[in-house]
Order: C-alpha cells, then structure tokens, then sequence
C-alpha cells in the first residue's frame, strides 16, 4: 500500500485504527511511528514501540531518510518514494511557501501593474472519494505535466493542489486551466480547477486564496473551469446565513439597523477581510430594498480607463471595444443598492462623475448626451483613511462629505476574540458540506492557538485556515498540526513550531518568516540558473523556457542576483 505524505502534516504508521496509515501486522506496535515529511526529506520518530524501528541494519529512535531509503517497522518494510520519474517531489512546496510566494507575487504584480493567477485543482473520483492509494501521484504528475518551471504547487489535503501562475492574464490561465481539466490522470475521474486571478478577483493572498477555493467548488464535470468572482458581482439573496456578532459588533449592528431603513449614504471603514461586504449585504436586505439588487463593484480591480462605462455604460461605439451598447452599475441596481467597494481606489475622472449622481440623481453612459436618472442606494467600503486622503487631496473632498452621511468602523478580528469559537463552528461546518468530510470539532489547545493568534487577514483569513484544517485533518478533531505555522507559532518563524502542550506566544503582528522566502528564493534562482545554463545564458530563450516574460527573468535575476559565472 501507498500513503502520500503531506508536507508537514504528521502520519502516525501503526495498528491502531486511528492511525494514519493502519497496518494490520502484530509485530507492529498501536502508534509505532511517525512519519514526517520535510522538504525532500522524511523524518521517522519511533514512538516507544515494542518491536523497533530499524534502519541500515541498526535499531533506531529517529532516522532522517531521503528518497528510495527503505526503513523496518516491528517486521514490515517501508520505502519512501518521489512522486515524479525524475526522483524529485514534482516542484510540491509546503503551503507556508506557496503562500509567501504569493505575497511576494501580490507587491511585485502591485508595482508592476502585472497581472498573475492562483488556481485550486481538485481531483474527483467518480463515487467522489479520494484517489485509489496506488495512483495517489498520478494526477498530482498529470497537473505538473501542464504548468511551466516558475508554477508552484502545494498540497491541499489529498485531493487538491493549489497552483501560483506568476505573470500569467487571463487568458493564458484559462488556456491551462483548460488542458488541466482535459487530462486523464490515473484513478481520478475529473480534475476540476477554481482560478482566482489577480486582480480581478482579490487583491489579498487571503481573497485570492477564497475565490479560487469557492470556484473549485462550483465547478463540476459539466463546467470544469470555474473563475472567481469578476470586479463585478450582481447578488440576489445572502449567500450565508446570519452574521456572527460579539460583544464588539454589538454597535456595528445597531447603527447598521438604523440606517438601513433610510437612504443616507454610508462608509464601511475597516481592514480587509473584516465583514465589509457582509455588512453592506446586511443594510440591503434590512431595508426597504430588500428583493431589489445589489450590485457590487470593487472599484481597484476594473482597468483604469474601463471605470467610468462599467458604473454607468457605454453606448456602442463610444469607445474601441465597445460593440454594443452596455448598461452600467447603475443602471443595473435601480431601484436597489449599489456597493462601492475599495472606493478610496477610484480615479479622478469617475470620482467626478460619481459626485454628479449623487448630486443630481443622474448620469450619462459614456458616448451619450442622454441623461439618465436612477434611484440608488449607496454604501462605499475602503480599508484606506478616506477623510485624510480628502485632507490630502488625494481624494476629492467634497465626494467625500457625500459619501459619509454615516461612517462605519468595523473593528478587526483580534478585537473580536468571543467570536473566533462561533466563527470556527461555522466555517468548520461549511467546510465539512463542501468537501465532503466529517470533521466534529476543534482541540481545545488548538482554539487556544486560534485565539492567540493576530489574524492580519481577519475574518476571511480565519475562514481559510478553517476549511484548510478540515481538508487535510484525518482524525475527528482538529488538532495544532493542522494549522499553518504562522498561526502555531503566533506569527513566529514557521521553523520554530512549538511542540505539543506549550503555550501560544502572544501574538503580534504576522512576521516575515524570513527562512521561508531565503527558501522560495534559493529555489527561483536555482531555477532560472538552470534554465540559463541550458540556453547557455540567452535571456530570450530562457525566459521561453521558463514561460515568462523577458523582463520579468531580468527583473529577477537582478533581484535574486543570479549572474553568468566568470
Ligand atoms: N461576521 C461574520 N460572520 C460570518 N462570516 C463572516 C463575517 N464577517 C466576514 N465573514 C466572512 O469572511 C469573508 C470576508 O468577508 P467580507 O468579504 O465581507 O470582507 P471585506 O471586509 O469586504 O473584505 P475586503 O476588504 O478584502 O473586500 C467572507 O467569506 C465572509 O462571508
């Protein structure tokens, strides 16, 4: 039998039927050994059995083995084995780097108006089960088979893979997605694959990370490719049941209800990830609007020169592209209520029309003399200092004034320490009917970790590391090892995981785990090296090789001072 191990996640090898990987011999002990794979490596702790665990003809406590190394546990042998032909791990990295990876990604795609994709693969077996042990690589080998060297992939549980595509628009993500879903993998019925892509779908790891994981889950073999939400959503009901509240949302929620019933523009004001969107949902279906839309724009992820016809139209031919004549977001929620979110990112140019609607009541669509006029409800949301930006004159000042009747301030999650227990109930909940699983709870240690914890994304970030937890927890309970180790060590270095009983550090700010990016580093440079010395140092080539632009291998190389030798 075969067991794929996950990086950093423990397998306890034993009799016992909660083990890992349960083996059926009586020279075993119940909970012989542990299994722990890290990097290329694997870890193997012998856990006080009767029989020993032996390697290289000696008994052993701990072993370090590497690929193809055989180990003897009581009387039954184990080999541990690379998923690729080549002997390597198909370029799987641990999710702790997929993610700085990702940060890194989301400040140079910032800087550089460059656009990338974060994609979620999931393997689905025709009864929906996990893929037979024996062909546990084969769709992991069959995903790889389409990516370029730059890809990163990362185990998401068993069944799923989370792929970074840097530099990569829309298109060409779609065309990969595509040939992923087209693969035949061994033992796997279908991949399905959920993309996010930056920036139209989020502009956090966080965001990134919720829309491509709620994609995955839309797809299905008749639509494989699933994308997360655009710039710009139209929504009908709640897609959630009640918003959970503590003592510190108590006033949120009473001034929410009694601007709900009124038309007074309002300003929802806190920190990505906080219940911003929930919120803005929450004054629409309060309020007498109720069963009209709410249209939703996040005013950062629409191309520059494409805000103004997206609020309020085009007519065709205003413009190159414009084909036919469009209705924009105003139009679209007439009589409902728009959703101006990120609006701190608004240009000029919309912000002087935007200050015009709500002036006048009306609008032109761009290439019209036509006035239009509409009844809108406004509620603007920014994690941006909007009243110092109109101070600053980065913002214009008097829109400002008309768009805060009412400002909002949402506190960030770790002020809201009483609702972390209810949270993780619900998303722990919402993750078991998503994924099929039946996880029944969380360790009391390890809601302590929860609690201790800054959460920088918030809310969202508490919601991912939830449904991450229950896809890769084998037993009932969510215990400490199933969380990232930046939430195991309270924002501490990953490396320096504290071990089972001691006490969350306090919990500051999350810190740069520097080890990690020297980690991902090294392996860029590697990689672009190689690809170089292959091509014998032609950028042009290389950077064919490695799918990527020419400038951004430069941009790179000079970055990761990667040079022809002497
Ligand atoms: N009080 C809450 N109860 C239940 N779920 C919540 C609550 N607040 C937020 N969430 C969930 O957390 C995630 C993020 O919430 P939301 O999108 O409203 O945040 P936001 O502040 O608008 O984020 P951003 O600024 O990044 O757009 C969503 O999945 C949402 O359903």
């Amino acid at each position: 039998m075969t067991r794929l191990l996950l990086p950093d996640t423990p397998l306890i090898v034993g009799r016992a039927p909660a083990a890992g990987l349960r083996i059926d011999d009586q020279t075993l002990s119940r909970e012989h050994a542990r299994f722990l794979l890290s990097g290329s490596r694997v870890l193997v702790e012998d856990l006080g059995s009767k029989n020993g665990t032996f390697f290289a003809g000696g008994r052993v406590s701990r072993v370090e083995l590497t690929m193809g190394d055989e180990v003897v546990l009581g009387a039954v042998s184990l080999q541990v084995q690379a998923l690729g032909a080549k002997g390597d791990s198909l370029g799987l990295v641990r999710e702790e780097l997929i993610r700085h990876r990702l940060e890194e990604e989301l400040t140079r795609a910032r800087q550089f108006h460059r656009p990338f994709a974060l994609l979620l693969v999931r393997a689905l077996t025709p009864g929906g089960a996990t893929p037979p042990e024996r062909e546990e690589g084969a769709w992991i080998a069959a995903v790889r088979g389409h990516l370029r060297s730059v890809d990163v992939m990362s185990l998401y549980g068993s069944s799923a893979l989370e792929v970074l595509l840097p530099e990569t628009g829309a298109e060409e993500v779609h065309r990969i997605a595509r040939a992923i879903t087209a693969s035949r993998a061994g033992g796997v019925g279908q991949l399905l694959v959920g993309l996010a892509l930056y920036p139209a779908s989020g502009g956090t790891a966080d965001a990134l990370f919720e829309a491509a994981r709620e994609a995955a889950h839309r797809a299905s073999p008749e639509q494989p490719v699933e994308s997360g939400p655009a710039a710009l959503l139209v929504r009908g009901e709640s897609p959630e049941g009640a918003i959970i509240a503590g003592q510190m949302m108590r006033p949120v929620l009473e001034t929410v209800a009694n601007v709900a019933t009124s038309r007074i523009p309002v300003i929802l004001h806190g920190e990505t990830g906080t219940g911003k969107e929930v919120l803005a949902q929450l004054i629409h279906e309060s309020g007498p609007r109720k069963g009209r839309r709410i249209v939703r724009v996040n005013c950062g992820a629409i191309p520059r020169d494409l805000v103004e016809s997206t609020l309020f139209g085009h007519e065709r031919g205003s413009f190159t592209g414009a084909l036919q004549q469009q209705k924009g977001v105003f139009e679209e929620a007439d009589g409902g209520t728009v959703f101006l979110d990120e609006v701190g990112e608004l240009p000029p140019a919309a912000q002087a029309s935007l200050l015009r609607v709500l002036e006048v009541g009306a609008f032109n669509r761009v290439g019209s003399n036509r006035e239009l006029e509409v009844d809108v409800r406004i509620v603007a949301a920014t994690h941006r200092d909007l009243e110092a930006m109109a101070e600053a004159g980065t913002f214009r000042s008097d829109l400002y004034y008309r768009l805060s009747g009412v400002v909002i301030e949402i506190p960030p999650l770790r002020e809201r320490g009483d609702e972390i227990e209810p949270l993780v109930r619900r998303f722990l909940h919402a993750a078991n009917k998503a994924n099929g699983r039946r996880v029944e709870g969380i360790s009391p240690e390890t809601l302590a970790l929860l609690e201790a914890y800054s959460w920088p994304g918030n809310v969202r970030e508490l919601r991912n590391v939830i449904e991450r937890a229950v896809v890769v927890t084998q037993g009932v309970l969510i215990g400490p090892e199933a969380l990232p180790a930046r939430v195991r060590t309270g924002g501490h270095r990953p490396e320096a995981a504290p071990g089972k009983g001691s006490a969350p550090a306090p919990a500051p700010a999350a810190l740069e785990p520097e080890q990690a990016r020297e980690k991902v580093n090294q392996f860029e440079a590697r990689m672009l090296e190689e690809a170089l010395a292959a091509t014998g140092w032609n950028r042009t080539e290389a950077a064919k090789k490695l799918g990527m632009a020419v400038r951004t291998l430069s941009y790179r190389m000079k970055v990761l001072g990667v040079k022809k030798p002497e």
